[in-house]
């Protein structure tokens, strides 16, 4: 599916198919993602959201097709990731070259507001305080890409507001493009320029998301996409409350 912006795409995926065994995941699968732009997307679990980010990340070859994506990717997971023998500045810049680690760990760390928390063990951080961590550590990087896979799943609601803040903000000042796979419906037409629903292998809709900011679920038009994106997942909307999808579900 073509970005909407004619810019050269950040990423740009044509045909690809991976299986495993002789279970087709992707089949045949084309995606653009413009430079900066914010692309979120869903799927019923088992649809292959992993499988195409690992794929885009290099982790993970494909059976056919291709991926051009840029070298400068960082990836931020559900879990931070971190290691718990480093203090929180020496995970930021770990593997960074350069003699200035510590005061760009501190300035990275500032940045996703643990400006005092530099020498923290991750064992002593918060799961929302380690993933600000592990977006620290991303960005750091100054990636062309980043891969956010989940990266709010484990958080409680309140801290997974803060943390869109966060990321818009950070998005805003870094401006990489961005995949954010996510089981949050709600979170997806928060955060996204456009949403993609991931079925049977390939992109089976898009959703342009023009909504001003801050963008609410109070809005008509939000609650409109989010009916749509429903409609599309196969899932009934929930009376109330943000919407997620069950992992297990399938
Ligand atoms: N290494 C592997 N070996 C065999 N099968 C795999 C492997 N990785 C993924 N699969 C299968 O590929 C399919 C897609 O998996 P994937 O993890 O990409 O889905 P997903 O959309 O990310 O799911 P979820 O939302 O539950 O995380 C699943 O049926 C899974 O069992």
């Amino acid at each position: 599916m073509a970005s909407p912006t004619g810019t050269e795409p950040a990423v740009k995926i044509r045909a690809a198919h991976k299986r495993f065994g002789a279970a087709t995941v992707l089949d045949g699968l084309h995606l653009d993602i413009a430079p900066g732009e914010f692309v979120a997307l869903l799927g019923r679990s088992g649809s292959g959201k992993t499988t195409l980010l690992r794929a885009i990340g290099r982790l993970d070859r494909l059976n056919s097709g291709s991926i051009d994506a840029p070298l400068a990717i960082a990836t931020v997971f559900q879990e931070h990731r971190l290691l718990p023998w480093k203090r929180a500045w020496q995970n930021v810049v770990l593997g960074l070259r350069g003699p200035d680690g510590r005061r760009r760990a501190e300035a990275a760390l500032a940045e996703v507001g643990l400006a005092d928390h530099a020498d923290a063990w991750p064992a002593t951080l918060s799961g929302g305080q380690g993933q600000r961590v592990a977006l620290a550590r991303a960005l750091v990087r100054e990636p062309k890409l980043l891969l956010l896979d989940e990266p709010f799943g484990a958080l409680d609601a309140l801290t997974r507001i803060s943390m869109h803040r966060l990321v818009r903000k950070l998005c805003a000042a870094h401006n990489p493009a961005v995949l954010l796979v996510t089981h949050d419906v709600d979170e997806a037409v928060t955060l996204a320029d456009r949403v993609l629903v991931l079925s049977e292998g390939r992109i089976g809709h898009e959703e342009v998301i023009h909504l001003p900011a801050p963008r609410s679920p109070d809005h008509v038009e939000f609650r409109a996409i989010r009916r749509r994106l429903l409609e599309q997942l196969g899932v009934d909307e929930a009376p109330d409350g943000p919407v997620r999808l069950l992992r297990g579900v399938s």
